[in-house]
């Protein structure tokens, strides 16, 4: 299915960079400096996206192969099978970079950072194609570091690859682009669209690894997308207590660099050998617990005695860490901080993000309180 009466313009001769634009209609089109976005209709929505990567970036051998497929798709060749859009809106679009989102690190998630402050003043909405496996991680790191003011910012992925049989990815990221453009999605902050299906980035959480319906929110879903329409089911809110960071690069860096943060699985018969094998190693721990923060008594008392924020999280889906659970120091003040709903990968980058901020333990533990932790 290719969008014909789209047209799509290089405006950047900087291959490296990618940046295009696609223009609804087929007039004429002054071509402006490289890097400025051209507009017509300026009555319509400014969409911008941002590709990363993932499954719906990926092409398989055959059509009925759904694993073991690779990222080999443009954001540019993805556009080309979705529906016209362009009575609905105006794009540009720009390949930030295309991976399987397991490989995205620091420096990759900076130029997402960039590629949406860059894009906040002139655009008014931002959509970001991304591998669905850690998705709900850049989703939090961004809501967690950027002002969204009212501008939505969508992030998408999908299930299948682009050849196989009833691929998801050109209708989720058809929708992710009608949400973006959609009034009704201002004052949001950022949202995740999958499945028919709207959530907040703050909380959202994969949780099956196969199947279309593979993410989920307790927290409820925000809205649903039927037949072209965008039905919200409360009015404009964002995600409540979220701390907003403000990213600092170092004297002469190009990248962040945050303090390194790992995660413990926590299981029946767990050691505390465990935490001498990595505590050298990082500037904090994050640990998924055994339900609401329950641990052996012996790993307990070792991470207590570290110098070192310790986030107690949980392997359960679902529910939260209450701070009447966490194991009290015999002296001082603790170093142990509960995650509230927090799950341990998004645990994990807030508390990389207090750290980056040199924040102490109790401005950290402020931090957690506000998704009820702390
Ligand atoms: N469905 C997906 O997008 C999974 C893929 N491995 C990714 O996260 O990039």
């Amino acid at each position: 299915m290719v969008n014909d009466s789209l047209e799509i313009t290089t405006i950047c001769d900087d291959v490296g960079h990618s940046k295009f634009t696609i223009e609804s209609g087929s007039s004429e089109i002054e071509r402006p400096a490289c890097g400025t976005p051209i507009y017509q209709h300026r009555s319509l929505p400014r969409i911008k996206i941002l590709g990363t990567g993932g499954t719906i970036a990926s092409k398989g051998t055959d059509s009925s192969q759904t694993a073991g497929y690779h990222v080999d798709l443009t954001i540019e060749e993805l556009l080309d099978c979705i529906p016209d859009i362009s009575s609905v809106c105006e794009l540009e679009y720009e390949q930030l970079c295309n991976v399987d989102s397991k490989d995205l690190n620091e420096e990759l998630l900076f130029k997402i950072y960039k590629g949406v402050t860059d894009s906040l003043q002139t655009f008014d909405g931002i959509v970001i194609t991304h591998g669905t496996d850690t998705l709900s991680e850049t989703a939090f790191f961004i809501e967690s570091s950027v002002d969204t003011g009212e501008l939505p910012i969508v992030f998408v992925g999908s299930m299948r690859p682009s050849t196989s049989v009833s691929a998801d990815g050109p209708m989720n990221l058809y929708q992710a682009i009608l949400i973006a453009a959609n009034p009704k999605s201002r004052g949001r902050g950022v949202l995740v669209s999958l499945n028919d299906q709207i959530s907040a980035g703050y909380y959202i959480t994969k949780t099956n690894a196969n199947s279309l319906d593979s993410f989920n929110v307790r927290q409820g879903y925000l809205g649903n997308f039927v037949n072209n329409e965008v039905h919200y089911y409360y009015p404009p809110v964002k995600p409540q207590g979220c701390h907003k960071f403000k990213l600092k690069l170092a004297p002469g860096a190009t990248t962040l660099k945050f303090p390194p943060v790992c995660i413990l699985y926590g299981h029946q018969a767990m050691s505390p050998d465990l935490i001498d094998l990595v505590v050298d190693h990082y500037d904090g721990i994050v640990i998924a617990t055994m339900g609401a923060g329950s641990l052996p008594n012996e790993v307990n008392q070792k991470l207590l005695s570290l110098n070192k924020p310790v986030i107690y999280s949980k392997r359960s889906m679902d529910g939260m860490i209450p701070t009447a659970n966490l194991p009290k120091p015999l002296a001082g003040t603790s170093n142990i901080i509960a995650s509230g709903y927090l799950n341990p990968e998004k645990s994990r980058i807030l508390l990389q993000l207090a750290l980056a901020e040199n924040y102490c333990m109790e401005e950290t533990r402020r931090v957690f309180r506000g998704v009820y932790g702390g």
